[in-house]
């Protein structure tokens, strides 16, 4: 994930200050001496670091420190402002017209990931009630239009083309299409330049003049660190991009790109891109990063995702199964696939806090839960609803449809019965005031 070493020597020069009680100059010095470098080491652009580094300890040898009682906790609250502050302090979203359609041009180099964040923002607004439309302008590759249609349908979008024809043109038909067509919002996904070129820029300045976009996203792959942040001052000097995506930010262990790219552009982030599936997008929100980077975790983000992925309705009805015991293997499943839709494991427990770079120390097997899923779809309706009948021969079979062994299954069950029993308490116990929580299932 995103800033796991960046995070690993923060938090070593931290804790050098918080085994020092009071702090003098000299102290603080120091611990900016170790900022300094674990930000030029994780690629963050030379200027930004000077200016963050002179920030903070402007602030942090003022009374505000030095005469508190937790100096440490002082010095890291003000790293974490002065880090938000950097990325843009809030998030910053698209700007919807008041008139629609939205109109959002893709741009930025080859396989940097513009094709898929087309298809993942259609898919985010689209959750938020837009009716999108990918527009396919990418003529050169014969394969980027196929590459279009196949996530477009993954976002449930529709995807409008015209074939190898002329980008502008396509871009103005889809603009009409999406009008005539009730959508309000259209995203012009662009062909993919090997580096900044001059034929390929004079195109995209002419879809703009064109179609007028609401906003131009630039999409720069977050594993380029330094080169990102060159490539969004490049574009951003002969184009009016108003944002940028930042994709590939789970495979990005350094972040110098996330921190650089509005102090050197002057463009907020607006997305991340944090995986290969329809659903890894994210609100670039620059709170939740710094507290990310300071190994604080985002919980902000875990529950928005939990929001995102449960139904009230199933919700207010599990309760009451849980609260009269009527529980069962079909709950659980479906509990499992709710878990399943916020992310992978690793994706989940990383916004943890306190988990920060320990994450790699702990055996996060998302294959747990296929198990587990395959266990309970091999199961009969009537075992599903009364797992007590569940008796060796029935072990053997479910062990043999899911491709188990019988230990697995008779783990599952052990667990699912432990689960029952403290069900059962807390139903009897005060009722509304405690939750109920999943035994680990590992
Ligand atoms: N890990 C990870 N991979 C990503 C992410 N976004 C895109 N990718 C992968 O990056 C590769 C390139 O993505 P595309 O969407 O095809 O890139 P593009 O910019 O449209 O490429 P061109 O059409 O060649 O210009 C694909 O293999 C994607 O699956 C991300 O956020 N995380």
């Amino acid at each position: 994930m995103a800033f796991e070493s960046l995070a690993d020597k923060l938090s070593a020069a931290f804790k050098k200050l918080k085994s020092k009680g009071k702090l003098n100059e000299t102290d603080i010095k120091e611990a900016m001496r170790e900022v300094k470098l674990a930000l030029l080491e994780a690629d963050v652009n030379y200027k930004v670091v000077k200016d963050f580094v002179k920030n903070v300890s402007e602030r942090a040898v003022g009374q505000e420190v030095l005469e508190s009682l937790t100096p440490a906790q002082q010095v890291i609250k003000i790293v974490n402002e002065e880090l938000t502050a950097l990325m843009g302090g809030q998030n910053a979203r698209l700007v919807f017209p008041s008139k629609p359609p939205c109109i959002v041009l893709m741009c930025g180099l080859q396989g940097s990931g513009k094709t898929t964040h087309s298809a993942k923002l259609a898919k985010y607004f689209k959750g938020q009630g837009r009716r999108p439309l990918l527009v396919a302008c990418d003529v050169y590759r014969p394969a980027a239009i196929e590459q279009l249609k196949i996530v477009g349908e993954k976002a449930g979008a529709t995807v409008f083309e015209m074939g190898q024809g002329d980008p502008v043109k396509i871009a103005s038909e889809g603009v009409k299409y999406a009008k005539d067509h009730g959508h309000d919002l259209v995203i012009i996904d662009t062909a993919g330049r090997l580096h900044i070129d001059e034929k390929l820029m004079e195109e995209l300045k002419n879809i703009e003049k064109t179609v007028v976009p609401n906003e131009i996203l630039l999409v720069v792959d977050a594993m380029t660190g330094q080169d990102a942040v060159n490539v969004a001052d490049t574009f951003n000097k002969a184009l009016p991009i108003t944002g940028v995506i930042l994709t590939k930010l789970d495979s990005d262990t350094r972040g110098g790109a996330a921190i650089s790219v509005l102090q050197v552009t002057g463009k907020p982030i607006k997305f991340s891109g944090i995986g290969e599936k329809i659903d890894d997008l994210e609100p670039f929100h620059p709170e939740r990063m710094a507290s990310r980077i300071l190994g604080m975790g985002d919980v902000l983000t875990l529950i928005e995702k939990a929001q995102d992925a449960v139904d009230e309705k199933e919700a207010a009805e599990l309760a009451k199964k849980m609260k009269e015991n009527s529980f069962d293997m079909n709950d659980l499943l479906d509990q499992l696939r709710q878990i399943r839709k916020m992310g992978s494991l690793r994706q989940i427990v990383s916004m943890l806090p306190g988990v920060g770079n320990k994450i790699d120390e702990m055996n996060l097997d998302d294959n747990q839960f296929t198990r587990i899923e395959a266990m309970i779809t091999s199961m009969t309706k009537a075992e599903r609803a009364k797992p007590s009948i569940i008796n060796p021969s029935r072990k053997r079979r479910i062990a043999a449809g899911s491709g188990t062994e019988v230990q697995d299954v008779n783990r599952l069950l052990k667990q699912f019965e432990q689960m029952k029993q403290m069900m059962k308490k807390l139903g009897g116990g005060k009722k509304g005031k405690r939750r109920m929580r999943l035994p680990p299932m590992m």
